[in-house]
């Protein structure tokens, strides 16, 4: 069993701010676990489908129950036009996070979360038209095309591939993507899901929490940094060049995206899990040259510093064996994390109290306002 982290210090470490019912992370050191499954076996043995449906509804599916609820998923893909046309105002310069937070907040003014009791059917709206929400947005930017988003895609793993590239994704394709997006879909109170109960708290609707968690996600100390590791390895040559830039990174003192962890000690489970599929891709596409710098990368950085890959760093190289651009990594995660955000906020509107905690005073001490022509 891996020893488990010390966890004391600023940014809340190591304070139990809440209950959850969820998941547990680096419990036993370094595992994972959904609603008591163990993430490994989940991503071996299930669809994305069949994951949001326990963490969001408590249980995995039979196969009547999955059948209802990928179709029900299917049937509300459609992009109502009048946020089609705010996506078509956001320039292709802008980040495809910041799309992702504008698209779910449009989406929050033209069909509002109006009671609790439609927390289920907001979260599922949000599920199904993530996917080619974004991918409008991406190829109606840069391609100038309108895609068609209700495709005839199976999953929300072949949607995504599908609205993205024009055309069914291949086998492999859509299995590492279903991988990756049970992968990234729970983990207890990581900053965004914070960010998320923390709106919740205040009684305030699902796609206000849910923007409020994609703005928390973009950021490269957390989801951003998929996007970081992909800018890091892309400017490595070969297994070689990545060791001597890495030790001059390391030297510098220079953070490297995709290490790391605030709660797990040695290892981040779900690595193994993508860094194999990562793999796979390599050798399908014929060219391992990717995955060989990224495999250097975490001999060095254990060697040297005895960091570890975060659920981040192969996922860089696997999307990027998949065709797709950089910036859309970021985006998928939020496409898979919404899961676990909504089944937060639905767990803090069950048991709530404003979240509101208190803080060490560092200011000045008590002074007289001196009227303004004596200051
Ligand atoms: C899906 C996810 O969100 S996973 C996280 C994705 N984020 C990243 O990959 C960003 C890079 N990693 C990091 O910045 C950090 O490891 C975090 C934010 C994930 C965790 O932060 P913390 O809990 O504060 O890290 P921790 O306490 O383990 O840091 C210990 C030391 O290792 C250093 N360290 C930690 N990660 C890294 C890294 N990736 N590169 C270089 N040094 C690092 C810290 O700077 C710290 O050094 P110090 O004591 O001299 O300040
Ligand atoms: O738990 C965290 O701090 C970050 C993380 O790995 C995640 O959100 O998946």
């Amino acid at each position: 069993m891996a020893n488990a982290k010390e966890l004391s210090g600023a940014g809340l470490r190591g304070q139990i701010a809440g209950k959850t019912a969820l998941s547990t992370v680096g419990k036993t050191g370094s595992g994972l676990t959904y609603r008591g499954y163990d993430v490994k076996d989940l991503a071996a043995h299930c669809e994305f489908e069949e994951v949001a449906h326990l963490i969001l509804k408590g249980e995995l599916p039979n196969q009547a129950e999955l059948a209802a609820y990928k179709q029900r998923l299917k049937a509300m893909r459609n992009l109502p036009q009048a946020l089609k046309e705010v996506l078509e105002r956001i320039p292709a310069s802008a980040h495809p996070m910041d799309v992702m937070r504008t698209g779910c907040s449009m989406l929050g003014n033209i069909e509002t979360e109006q009671s609790f009791a439609q927390q289920h059917d907001a979260t599922d709206r949000l599920l199904a038209i993530f996917p080619g929400l974004i991918n409008y947005w991406y190829n109606f930017s840069h391609n100038g095309k309108r895609i068609e988003v209700e495709t005839a895609a199976d999953s929300i793993a072949e949607q995504f591939l599908w609205t993205l590239h024009g055309e069914k994704p291949t086998q492999l394709h859509t299995d590492v993507m279903n991988a990756s997006l049970i992968l990234y879909a729970e983990h207890e109170f990581n900053a965004s899901t914070f960010t998320a109960r923390v709106c919740a708290s205040t009684l305030s609707d699902m796609h206000s929490c849910i923007t409020g968690a994609i703005g928390s996600l973009r950021g490269p100390l957390h989801g951003g940094a998929n996007e970081a590791a992909m800018e890091l390895i892309e400017k490595m040559d070969n297994p070689d060049d990545a060791e001597a830039k890495l030790l001059g990174m390391l030297e510098r003192k220079e953070k490297i995206m995709g290490f790391g962890h605030a709660i797990y000690a040695e290892s981040d489970p779900r690595n193994a899990v993508i860094k194999e599929w990562s793999e796979k891709l390599a050798k399908a596409n014929g060219d391992t040259s990717l995955y060989d710098i990224s495999v250097r990368c975490e001999s060095v950085m254990w060697r040297e510093k005895k960091l570890f890959c975060n659920a981040d760093f192969f996922h860089a190289s696997a999307y990027n064996y998949m065709g797709i651009p950089t910036k859309l990594f970021t985006p998928i995660f939020v496409c898979s994390r919404l899961t676990g955000w909504a089944a937060h906020v639905m767990e803090q509107r069950a048991d709530n109290r404003i979240i509101r905690p208190s803080a060490e005073y560092t200011g000045v001490e008590p002074r007289s306002v001196k009227p303004i022509a004596q200051r």
